[in-house]
């Protein structure tokens, strides 16, 4: 890995409190395959590409575990020499991501709730770090967090959906270094407005601002992640890593210098009772919407 983290007592803390099936505060229960499913991996034809699954239906929200399974898989291809870039997809119809899974958030379980922020810490300098071209195949949905995973992409083609930070509009704020992320991709007036206001962009406007390099058919998704990633990959390896440590390494070490800070930070902002309100407010809504 380009960027390597230590990370290791926040994420046994995690495995400890696994638990894959659970009822939340607002009486929904979630249940799943093993988080060992949730993520899968598979090979292309060209055994320098290959494609990386978010199964976790129904919405392939972030919990502690799905961040590390991701973090996991992307450090396991990382280990294969030939491995040279990966495509970043999810397997459900219409949802890439749905970003942090909400539970881990709303009474939040106090010891889990630091694990769970370094795991999302972790996954942001494995993916946004990683040595391998990474291509954000986003089939559908991609706010908040799951725009995150897609910003950390180094190519993003986008089929449908709609994708952008609408932390403003739970009442929070994004944190500081993904806010960085968005504006270090789409610029600093754009991401101002659409930060405040929680803008989620639609393909074309995302393409019109920058925050996605591609608008691209249904059908065709996996064959143009294919070709775009073959295009990074004819590019040198130690040019490509240089590449990104230019772009990227100033925030991945600055956040890698205050990680202890921002999870204090995080904690202590996600536990203040207005915060508590305004999720748990969000979340009725969201689970209402259907009905
Ligand atoms: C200077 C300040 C510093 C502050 C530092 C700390 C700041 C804290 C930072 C916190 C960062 C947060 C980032 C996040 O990612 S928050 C999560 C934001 N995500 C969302 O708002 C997305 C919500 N979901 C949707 O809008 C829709 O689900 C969708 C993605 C548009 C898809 O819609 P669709 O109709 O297809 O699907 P459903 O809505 O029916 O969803 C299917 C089921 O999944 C549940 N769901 C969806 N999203 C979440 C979620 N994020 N967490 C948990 N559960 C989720 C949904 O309720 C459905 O469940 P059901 O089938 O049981 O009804």
């Amino acid at each position: 890995m380009m960027f390597q983290q230590s990370s290791r007592s926040l994420l046994d803390a995690s495995k400890k409190s696994s638990s894959f099936r659970w009822t939340s505060s607002v009486g929904r229960t979630f249940s799943s395959r093993s988080p060992q499913d949730w993520v899968t991996t598979e090979e292309t034809d060209d055994p320098s590409i290959a494609i990386l699954k978010m199964n976790r239906a129904p919405a392939n929200t972030l919990s502690l575990e799905m961040c590390t399974e991701i973090s996991k898989a992307i450090k396991e291809l990382e280990s294969n020499k030939k491995t040279q870039a990966v495509i970043l997809t999810s397997s459900l119809p219409t949802i890439f991501s749905a970003g942090l899974d909400l539970t881990e958030l709303h009474n939040p379980d106090k010891d889990r709730l630091p694990a769970f922020w370094g795991a999302f810490q972790q996954l942001y300098f494995d993916l946004y770090g990683s040595r391998l071209a990474t291509i954000g195949a986003i089939n559908g949905h991609a706010p908040a967090a799951g725009c995150m995973l897609a910003l950390s992409c180094d190519y993003r083609i986008m089929s449908k959906g709609n994708i952008g930070l609408n932390e403003s509009k739970l009442g929070i704020c994004a944190p500081p270094w993904l806010g960085q992320q968005f504006i270090d991709t789409i610029g600093l007036r754009k991401a101002e407005l659409a930060l405040n206001m929680g803008t989620l962009f639609d393909t074309k406007a995302a393409l019109d601002i920058g925050l996605i390099d591609e608008i691209v058919g249904e059908d065709d998704v996996m064959d143009v992640a294919k070709t775009r990633a073959s295009q990074w990959v004819a590019i040198p390896a130690p040019a490509r890593v240089a590449c990104k440590e230019l772009t990227r390494g100033r925030q991945l070490n600055e956040l890698k210098e205050n990680r202890k800070q921002d999870v204090d930070h995080f904690c202590s902002f996600v536990n203040q009772e207005a915060m508590q309100r305004n999720l748990g407010f969000y979340f009725e809504q969201l689970a209402k919407r259907k009905k």
